[in-house]
């Protein structure tokens, strides 16, 4: 018998880590966001899906502060209840004080550093601030000392938990791409994130570098409560590690809920395969039929 798939509701968190409410972005006469609300979830995977062009990284960049909203507004809340309203921020503080952190669809490392130096550059603030900004903190300051031991314990732990410890004194540039892209990972979360932004993290990765990934992906979210956001065009990655889904087309919102729910939403398949509203009860009925056949087939 067939079990009918969990269903939560989309837009009733009592924890949002992230609320976009009415964002709109226009370049000149394009509107490429067009009053768009979600939420993510504290301690949940949220994937942004749609086809090429919905205006999901649009909308990364809005809320990473590359971009400022026609309109709109984006909220995030931190674990001890303090808000930031990420639209009246310039990128840095996003990063600093909102503790949101992101990765590019094109990979962006130090790679003449090594793969330890990489994760040690990003704590630069931390170690800064402990000593003093003064020649004399950084060569004798027990603050400093302790802070630069922290710090290489802290990419020690995210050099094991991305698989990488092996390669730790080896050019970020001479990682493979998969290794690279978890690098870039362990490399945000050195700086402690609230929330993590990945664009398109699975790009370009083969099927054992995908499971790597997924397997990062699930132990931050296990492991640290670490809420992610993440853009995917691979289907298998969104389906697997994703708690909840909101589909884009057209820079508006046309699905949201757990991935079953998406997947099976005619919208959503409609989208995807590139039919007008009025088409869409036709297309599914088509599906279904050959579904049917293929399901009769086998039976035979
Ligand atoms: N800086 C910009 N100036 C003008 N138009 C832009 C700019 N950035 C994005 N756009 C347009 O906004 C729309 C949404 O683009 P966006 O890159 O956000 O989509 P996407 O869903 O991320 O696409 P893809 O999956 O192909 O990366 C597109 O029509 C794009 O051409």
């Amino acid at each position: 018998m067939a079990v009918a798939p969990v269903m939560k509701p989309a837009a009733s968190s009592a924890d949002p880590i992230l609320k976009v409410e009415h964002l709109s972005m226009r370049f000149g006469g394009l509107m490429a966001i067009n009053d768009l609300s979600f939420e993510c979830r504290r301690g949940e995977i949220t994937a942004l899906i749609g086809p090429n062009g919905a205006g999901k990284t649009t909308v990364f960049n809005c809320i990473t502060g590359f971009y400022k909203p026609t309109m709109g507004m984006m909220t995030l809340r931190q674990k001890a209840g303090k808000d930031f309203l990420l639209e009246r921020l310039a990128d840095f503080e996003i990063n600093k004080r909102a503790k949101v952190a992101r990765t590019f669809q094109n990979i962006r490392l130090f790679t003449g550093l090594t793969v330890l130096e990489n994760l040690l550059v990003a704590q630069h603030n931390t170690l800064m601030r402990a000593s003093g900004y003064t020649i004399l903190g950084l060569l004798g300051f027990p603050a400093y000392r302790k802070a630069s031991k922290e710090s290489i314990e802290l990419a020690k732990h995210w050099l094991e938990k991305a698989a990488l410890i092996e390669r730790a004194d080896d050019p970020a540039g001479d990682l493979p791409y998969g290794a690279q892209r978890r690098l870039e990972i362990a490399r945000a979360m050195c700086t402690g994130p609230e929330l993590l932004c990945l664009d398109e993290p699975a790009a370009g990765l083969n099927p054992r570098e995908s499971l790597a990934l997924n397997t990062l992906l699930q132990g931050i979210r296990g492991e640290t409560g670490t809420s992610i956001l993440l853009i995917e065009h691979d289907m298998s990655v969104v389906m697997e590690i994703s708690d909840h889904v909101v589909v884009l087309e057209y820079g508006q919102k046309i699905s949201d809920g757990t991935p079953d729910f998406v997947k099976n939403d005619p919208k959503v398949i409609a989208a995807y395969l590139g039919v007008e509203d009025d088409e869409i009860e036709e297309v599914i009925a088509e599906v279904e039929e050959v579904a049917h056949e293929v399901e009769e087939g086998g039976q035979k």
